[in-house]
This record gives structure tokens, C-alpha cells and sequence, in this order.
């Protein structure tokens, strides 16, 4: 952890009422750069409301939450929208894949249209992720694992403060979930601070510390003694 820099999230008291009931009731969380965090919980837990508050999809109903010391509430819809493209990248559940792209172009539409002159950072980044050799593949002829590679590649790539990532093993085989959680560490290691949501308990396991969401509400985070492996 970098302690000189401001905490990437800081949630007080977060919550989200959708408009038939439900959402998210009181969720208190802290993220330090460098720091990968799990968030388990069971079905319509509000893990997903989270994710969505943290991305800065939603706008809470009640609470604060500050993104590298900055009041989110205190912005406009527009500083808002800068800040997320800044800041945050996203691993969602459908992961979002651009079908007519190839794998590294689609890494670099993270940057936006001008796919070409994000092109070597795109292919470096698929490289360290062990996907060299695929960087030219259509996303549609790639396997589960390798499209959620993508993913995290393409939130990855503009080196964001906060990563997000929803169920990003889900489906996988633990080899290929071992490497998907790897790309999710390096993003760690370069310091981003990583959420992702996870039924695992492998790979809340290999986080550094987890939090549970219980009828809307989260727990006190528990620091975990890193597994090194899922497989
Ligand atoms: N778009 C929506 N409109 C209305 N209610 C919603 C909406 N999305 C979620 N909810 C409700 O909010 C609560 C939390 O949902 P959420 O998807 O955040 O839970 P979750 O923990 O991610 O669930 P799961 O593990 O099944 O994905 C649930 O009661 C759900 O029914």
C-alpha cells in the first residue's frame, strides 16, 4: 500500500433504494491503492447495487462516497462522467466485448474511437496477461476465459485507481480462473485499488481482505493470509 496516497474509495453509510424496494441498505467500505478486495454475499445481497454505486452508474440515495479524496456526491453529472472514464474501469457480468473487434481493439476502445493510436499499450497489456499470440483474434472466436481476460485488459489499460470487476471467475475452470484473477492482481501490483464480487470463497480467498453484504448491509472487512492459488 502507498500510504501517501488518499484511500481510492472511501464509502460511508452507502445505499441505493431501486423504486419497488430492495437495493442496497448501509454499505462502509475503504480501498487503499494496491489493495484487491472481495465482496461476497448471497443472492440479492446488493453486491451488484455496489459495484454500480462504486463505478459511479448509480447515484447513492443516502451516503457519501469519495473517489481518491473527491466528494462524488459535491460533482456534476458531467465531473462525474470524467471521473469514471479517469478513474474507474469496469469488468461487468456480460463483460461488454465489442463483437466486430479483435482482442487488442477492443482494449483499446477503453481510450474511446481512435482504436489505432492506443494500439501498442493495448498489445503490451493483452502480452502481460499472456495473450500475445491472440491479440489479433476476434473476440467471437475466443473462449470464456480468454474474453474475460479481454475484459480486464480493456479496464485495466488506462491504468485506472479503481478497478471493478462482477463475478469475473464465474464459469471459469480454476486454471483459467487462476489466470483471470492474476491479471486482476498485476492491476494491484501497479497500484489500482481492485473490488471484485465473488460466490468464491478461492477467490475471496486470494484477496487481501473481504467484505460481506448481509440483507443489504456490509460487514467489517477480514484481512485475509493470501492463498496463492485457486487451482
Ligand atoms: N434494476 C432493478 N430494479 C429493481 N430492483 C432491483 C434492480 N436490481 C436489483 N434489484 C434488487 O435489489 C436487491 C439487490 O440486488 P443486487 O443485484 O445488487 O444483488 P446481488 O447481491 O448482486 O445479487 P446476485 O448475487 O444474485 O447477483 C435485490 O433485492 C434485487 O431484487
Amino acid at each position: 500500500m502507498n500510504t501517501a496516497s488518499p484511500p481510492a474509495v472511501v464509502a460511508e453509510g452507502l445505499a441505493f433504494r431501486y423504486a419497488p424496494g430492495g437495493g442496497l441498505t448501509h454499505a462502509d467500505l475503504t480501498l487503499d491503492p494496491g489493495t484487491m478486495a472481495a465482496v461476497e454475499g448471497p443472492s440479492g445481497s446488493g453486491k451488484s447495487t455496489l459495484l454500480a454505486l462504486l463505478g459511479l452508474i448509480l447515484s447513492p440515495t443516502s451516503g457519501s462516497l469519495h473517489v481518491t479524496g473527491t466528494d462524488t456526491g459535491a460533482l456534476t453529472p458531467a465531473e462525474r462522467d470524467l471521473l469514471r472514464r479517469r478513474s474507474i474501469g469496469i469488468v461487468l457480468q456480460d463483460l461488454g466485448l465489442l463483437p466486430f473487434l479483435n482482442a487488442w481493439e477492443n482494449v483499446a476502445a477503453a481510450f474511446g474511437p481512435r482504436l489505432t493510436r492506443h494500439r501498442t499499450a493495448a498489445r503490451a497489456l493483452l502480452g502481460d496477461l499472456g495473450m500475445a499470440e491472440l491479440a489479433d483474434s476476434p473476440v467471437t472466436e475466443l473462449s470464456g476465459g480468454q474474453r474475460q481476460r479481454i475484459a480486464v485488459a480493456r479496464a485495466a489499460v488506462k491504468q485506472p485507481v479503481l478497478v471493478l470487476a462482477d463475478e469475473p471467475t464465474s464459469g471459469l475452470d480454476p486454471r483459467t480462473a487462476d489466470s483471470v484473477m492474476g491479471a486482476l492482481r498485476s492491476c494491484a501490483e501497479q497500484g489500482a485499488a481492485v473490488l471484485l464480487v465473488t460466490h468464491d470463497t478461492a477467490v475471496a480467498g486470494a484477496c487481501d481482505e473481504r467484505y460481506t453484504l448481509d440483507a443489504g448491509r456490509s460487514t467489517a472487512p477480514r484481512k485475509n493470509v493470501r492463498e496463492e492459488s485457486l487451482g
